[in-house]
């Protein structure tokens, strides 16, 4: 049974093929600014990140949008909410809709974002895979960005989406040629939100810390839109 984002086969049966889709911590999330309580020993222990530039980097079509595998040894995300635990970028993907309108998967006061991209980490201090990290409740850390329509490209998500044009299917897959450095996807301000939530595709796994940047990247139309 192939999930999707249809009437039926969409998030709201998704519990019936999934069943952690029923859960009590389920992402994508509604980020309400006002009752978001600003958390102190968050400001003490600063999250850090440190990733590595990489080329012919592996792009799928996952006929929700699009994936580059990235498994990075060398990368580290610690700090914040991650406790002492270090995470290791493994995969990032992006969230889009049909109009500049929406398509963000978190929404803030209720606003959609054209897009979202998600940096998704796993817990290499407790755990030996990615697999084996998605089946406990802090095995993944994820970082959001929302994407804003504007008038500037940003050229990192270009090198990106100049090769869906190869992988107008899903399932197809090719490498970006392009050097990319994952740290050029995060806004300036790294002023965010963190809850404890879940994959929010299926299979709907309880096991993400959420990081969601406050500050959206700025992208053209035509790099969030489907063709
Ligand atoms: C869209 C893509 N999803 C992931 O690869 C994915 C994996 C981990 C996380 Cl933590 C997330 S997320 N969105 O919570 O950051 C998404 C996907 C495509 C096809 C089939 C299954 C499937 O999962
Ligand atoms: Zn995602």
């Amino acid at each position: 049974a192939e999930w999707g984002y249809s009437p039926t086969n969409g998030p709201d049966v998704w519990a019936r093929l999934f069943p952690q889709a029923g859960g009590a911590r389920q992402s994508p999330v509604d980020i309400c600014t006002s009752i978001a309580s600003s958390d102190s020993n968050l400001e003490m222990k600063k999250l850090t990140f440190a990733y590595e530039s990489q080329s012919d980097l592996r792009i799928l079509n996952t006929g929700h949008g699009w994936k580059v595998e990235a498994p990075q040894s060398g990368s580290r995300l610690e700090g914040g909410p991650l406790g002492e635990d270090i995470y290791q970028l493994e995969q990032f993907h992006c969230h889009w809709g049909e109009t500049s309108a929406e398509g963000s998967e978190h929404t803030v006061d209720g606003r959609a974002y054209a897009g979202e991209l998600h940096l998704v980490h796993w817990n290499t201090t407790k755990y030996q895979s990615f697999a084996e990290a998605a089946q406990h409740p802090d095995g993944l850390a994820v970082l959001g960005v929302f994407f804003d329509v504007g008038n500037e490209s940003n050229d990192e998500i270009e090198k990106i989406v100049s090769t869906l044009s190869e992988i107008k299917f899903k399932g197809q897959f090719t490498d970006i040629p392009d050097v990319i450095d994952p740290t050029t996807f995060l806004p300036s301000g790294l002023g965010y939100w963190t809850y404890l939530g879940s994959l929010t595709t299926p299979p709907c796994n309880e096991c993400v810390i959420w990081i969601v940047y406050k500050e959206p990247i700025t992208v053209t139309e035509e790099q969030v839109t489907y063709h």
